[in-house]
């Protein structure tokens, strides 16, 4: 039976400390664990499916006061539910954008949100960064001008990620959208490594759209996500379906067409309602997690050679680390390549960095306890010490 699943080979949670540069925040609260068994039937969540016959109005489990919550939450006017950030952004794209409309997002945006863009039959054009890898208000004042100016119409939309992932950098949506605003651009404001995490006020972002990912930074089964926005928007994006079968006259009623009727069903929506107490309570303590995150790369730079790409001090858990002219050393000699970290790392209990990664690489300390995080700490310097590199 080559394809049957070995549930026992899943022991990253039991045994080791992650620091996955992309699972941190998704890892699934016990809560959502027993959720996703109870809810395991694709349609289990349907059976109090009533009037109307759609997902956000069911009362029972409460998917209509989880989408209000989340709303509030995001202090936008109305959620949805969807099947990870990229169907949130497809949404979007979809509504707004047309053959051929050039659409602004940055050097430093997702696939995924060129993906929406090309979907919808979009431009993409990217608003590059600047030396410390900052997307800025300026250069996205000077990006629209040259998209006006090269399509001779204004994009219908912007996407600019609030914190990006390749560097975990914080980036100034705030004044981004204030600029897109001026020229009537709507901001979607990328939250898949805010959203859950830390706290998102998208009002005070001036956010259009907020779209966060489930599995990514909600302690959420995959695919899972939230799309949020204002009344100014809903009605176009959460737009009910017109179609009419021309045999049969059949219509849909109030069926969302961006949201192809209902979105997430079963395991998933359920797991990120069952997730939901702790993700709102977690993102009050913030300034924890980055102090955790900063404790173990301040660890990383007492490895001489090492530097840190992202931001320092450190204003979020994913960093970016280049250890060329340290843990890379190493590798040239050492019998395992450049394996010998992951390996390393993984007999002190530590897993998540790739396997083979020496020269720049990624990780993310968020949800690690004070514990866990000295232990982080401790094994790269053991690690180091041990192959012979300088602790300054
Ligand atoms: C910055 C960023 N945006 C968007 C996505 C897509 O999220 P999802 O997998 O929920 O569609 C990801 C993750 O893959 C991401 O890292």
């Amino acid at each position: 039976m080559k394809c049957a699943v070995d549930i026992e080979s899943r022991d990253v949670e039991e045994m080791y400390i992650n620091i996955d540069p992309i699972q941190a925040g998704g890892r699934l609260t016990a809560e959502a664990m027993r959720a996703a068994i109870a809810y395991g039937d694709g349609y289990s969540v349907c059976d109090n499916c009533r009037n109307p016959p759609r997902l956000d109005y069911i009362k029972n489990p409460p998917i209509a006061q989880y989408h209000a919550d989340l709303a509030a939450w995001l202090n936008m006017d109305t959620a949805r539910v969807v099947p990870g950030a990229r169907r949130g952004f497809q949404a979007v794209a979809s509504t707004l954008v047309e053959k051929g409309d050039p659409v602004i997002l940055t050097a430093l945006a997702h696939y995924t949100e060129f993906m929406a863009v090309e979907a919808a039959g979009g431009i993409p054009r990217e608003i590059p960064k600047d030396k410390k890898n900052h997307i800025t208000p300026d250069a996205a004042a000077e990006k629209i001008e040259a998209v006006i100016r090269e399509f001779s119409k204004t994009p219908p939309l912007l996407f600019v990620d609030h914190v990006d992932y390749q560097f975990g950098n914080v980036h100034d949506v705030a004044g981004i959208a204030k600029v897109a605003h001026q020229y009537d651009i709507p901001v979607l404001v990328n939250g898949a490594y805010t959203v859950g995490i830390m706290p998102v006020d998208g009002n005070a972002l001036g956010a259009d759209f907020v779209v966060g990912s489930g599995h990514k930074s909600m302690a959420a089964p995959a695919p899972s996500g939230v799309l949020a926005t204002t009344n100014e928007h809903a009605e176009r994006v959460f737009r009910t379906t017109q179609a009419k079968g021309d045999v049969t006259g059949r219509t849909f009623g109030l069926k969302e067409v961006e949201m192809m009727g209902c979105t997430l069903m079963g395991v998933t929506v359920v797991g990120m309602m069952a997730s939901f107490p702790r993700v709102r309570e977690r993102v009050k303590h913030w300034d924890t997690e980055v102090a955790h995150s900063q404790a173990v790369v301040d660890a990383l730079l007492s490895i001489e050679g090492t530097k840190v790409l992202s931001d320092y001090p450190r204003q979020h858990t994913l960093t970016r680390i280049d250890t060329r002219e340290s843990f890379d050393t190493v590798a040239q000699q050492h019998k395992k390549r450049g394996f010998f970290l992951s390996s390393d790392l993984k007999k002190r209990g530590i897993t998540g960095v790739i396997p083979g990664s020496t020269r720049v690489w990624k990780f993310n300390t968020f949800g690690l306890t004070e514990k866990q995080i000295r232990h982080v700490g401790e094994a790269f310097l053991g690690v180091a010490r041990e192959n012979g590199l300088n602790i300054i």
